[in-house]
């Protein structure tokens, strides 16, 4: 509880006509009733409330009504002799509902007289005006086909009116066409002028924003992004997720809902979220970055078939989801992976990466140390932190998820226990089983079975893997994609029934992207992006004791 002597300000204004002690400190504004009786009262409802002042989004000045706005005769005399009438203001801020969503709501408070209010929004705007992390500049990419094709709608209608009642301004492009985006991040945007980019659509518009951010990074900072090797550079620029896609997984790991309003207001008030992004190369070729699920097999069949009914919208997935179930193609292929040692958590673990996560903190931290010891010692051998595994067989599925890959579709997502920030991505191998085996594993992401408890379910937590395809012709390592006979062979194996064997390759599901080659190196770059998000909020039965009408 705070001590009075950090009160900015304390008034006795009006609340909906009944009397309130109003104070102000750096952290809080609190209104409590006042009760003209002492005796407890056990039907009167809960009369002191209290918003952070991290969590107003604005103050609006109100025109008295009995005084200001009837007739105008009172306001009149008032101007006249250059006095300002206004003795109401009101607050705007956050307001939590169910499902882990945010509302912008407002109080407003009446002043005896207009100085007093004239020294309350004042107050409360200095207040606001000193919180650093707040963005003021925002560049907004809107993809106008995402999802139900709704974006520019959501933004317009739900979004733009947020940011104008906060003070933020903002530069909007609707994009033209696929990578258009990516492309003005990389070469054109003045990046300097803004605090950070949102993002209106879906996983697929977040990717390209980390794409030409991540690279513009490492063009700036001299950093090749073909090296495997090379320890990228952070960007700077936070981003902002204004979900209006199919699947939006990483908005509802981020925050725990696909609201656009909730997302608007996490950016309003500056909420910061570091996030892991995988680098994930081909003989030592950039190919992609990935923030949430890389999937081979059933994920990345899943895209391949859902591609072609784009046009469907979301319920695309849905379909090729049980005709890729039903085809039950595996793949053969070598996975080798270096664990995670000496880290905290496992992707077992019951508790889940929530606000103010522990684990992401702490490995995060102790990832940093270890790169710095490297840098230091050029001569060390990075991979001495582990040794590498090796595991060769036929898997219905191959996925990486360096966070839950929780979405509406999976509540708790592909690797619940998975962290945002810990600098490791879960490797899932899911081997090649029948049909309804498959089955009970894939049903099991929507229920609170364990979807790992299961003989053909293996899942590792690892800072760096690679995978080679083995091929249905030859044994060679040698990715025949490259040269143009993987198109040829897999027809072959797709379609001619005597072959017997399965498809020789599936593709990669990179964040909803399909990569051009099966053979990836993929490697964890811990922390490397941040949101406009917090983690998703757990009540704690702590929550009263910071309400100091609680106590
Ligand atoms: N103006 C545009 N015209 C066509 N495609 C675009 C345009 N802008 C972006 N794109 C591309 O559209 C693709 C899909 O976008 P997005 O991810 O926003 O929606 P989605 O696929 O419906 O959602 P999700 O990725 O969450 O499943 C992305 O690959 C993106 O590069
Ligand atoms: C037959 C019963 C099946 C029930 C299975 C439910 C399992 C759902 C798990 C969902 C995991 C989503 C992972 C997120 C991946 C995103 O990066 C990507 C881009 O948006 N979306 C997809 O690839 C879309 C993937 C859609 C998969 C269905
Ligand atoms: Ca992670």
């Amino acid at each position: 509880m705070e001590r009075p002597s950090r009160l900015l300000l304390v008034s006795e204004l009006r609340v909906r006509n009944s009397a309130y002690d109003v104070s102000l400190s750096r952290s809080l504004l609190t209104w409590k009733r006042r009760t003209s009786s002492p005796v407890y009262h056990p039907f009167r409802p809960s009369v002191c409330h209290s918003v952070s002042v991290s969590e107003i989004i604005s103050v609006r000045e109100e025109e008295e009504e009995n005084g200001c706005k009837d007739d105008g005769s009172w306001k009149k005399i008032n101007e006249r002799e250059g006095k300002d009438c206004r003795q109401a203001f009101t607050v705007l801020h956050v307001e939590r509902c169910p499902q882990h969503r945010w509302r912008c709501a407002e109080v407003s408070f009446t002043c005896p007289e207009a100085a007093l209010c004239q020294r309350w929004v004042t107050g409360i705007r200095e207040q606001l005006a000193a919180i650093a992390s707040r963005p003021k500049q925002l560049l907004v990419y809107i993809n106008p086909y995402s999802g139900k094709q709704h974006g520019k709608h959501i933004y317009e209608q739900k979004v733009a009116p947020l940011f104008a009642l906060a003070g933020v301004t903002t530069h909007v492009i609707v994009t033209e066409h696929a990578n258009y985006a990516r492309d003005h991040l990389r070469t054109e945007a003045e990046l300097k002028k803004f605090d950070g980019v949102v993002c209106v659509g879906g996983d697929g518009m977040f990717s390209e924003i980390i794409h030409g951010l991540i690279w513009r990074s490492q063009v700036d900072g001299g950093v090749d992004p073909n090296c495997a090797d090379e320890s990228l550079l952070p960007s700077s620029l936070r981003i902002g997720i204004i979900p209006a896609g199919s699947t939006d997984c990483i908005c509802f790991a981020t925050v725990g809902s696909n609201d656009p309003v909730t997302s608007a207001l996490h950016i309003i008030v500056g909420d910061s979220q570091p996030m892991d992004v995988c680098s994930v190369h081909h003989n030592n070729t950039f190919l992609r970055y990935s923030v949430s699920l890389l999937g081979y097999g059933f994920y990345g069949d899943v895209l391949t078939d859902s591609e072609r009914k784009r046009w469907m919208g979301p319920a695309r997935y849905d379909l090729s989801g049980v005709k890729m179930f039903l085809t039950h193609h595996y793949y053969e292929g070598t996975v080798s992976y270096l664990p995670a040692r000496g880290i905290m958590g496992t992707p077992r673990d019951a508790s889940r990466c929530r606000s103010g996560c522990v684990i992401c903190q702490h490995n995060g931290r102790l990832i940093s140390k270890k790169a710095e010891r490297y840098q230091m010692d050029e001569e060390t051998d990075r991979e001495g932190e582990g040794e590498w595994k090796t595991i060769r067989g036929k898997f219905l599925a191959i996925n990486a998820a360096s966070m839950s890959c929780a979405c509406p579709r999976s509540p708790k997502g592909l690797s619940p226990a998975a962290h945002l920030a810990d600098g490791t991505t879960d490797l899932i191998l899911v081997r090649k089983c029948s049909r309804f085996d498959f089955l009970r594993h894939l049903l099991r992401h929507t229920s609170k079975d364990d979807q790992f408890d299961l003989n053909f379910v293996e899942v590792h937590r690892v800072r760096r893997f690679c995978f080679t395809p083995r091929h249905c012709q030859s044994d060679s390592d040698l990715d025949l994609r490259e040269n143009g006979k993987h198109q040829i062979f897999g027809q072959i194996c797709r379609n001619h029934p005597a072959c017997g064997c399965a498809p020789a390759y599936s593709s990669w599901n990179c964040d909803g992207e399909i990569l051009t080659h099966t053979a990836i190196d993929v490697r964890v770059h811990s922390n490397l992006i941040k949101l406009f998000a917090r983690g998703i909020e757990e009540p704690t039965v702590f929550d009263d004791l910071t309400n100091p009408c609680a106590i």
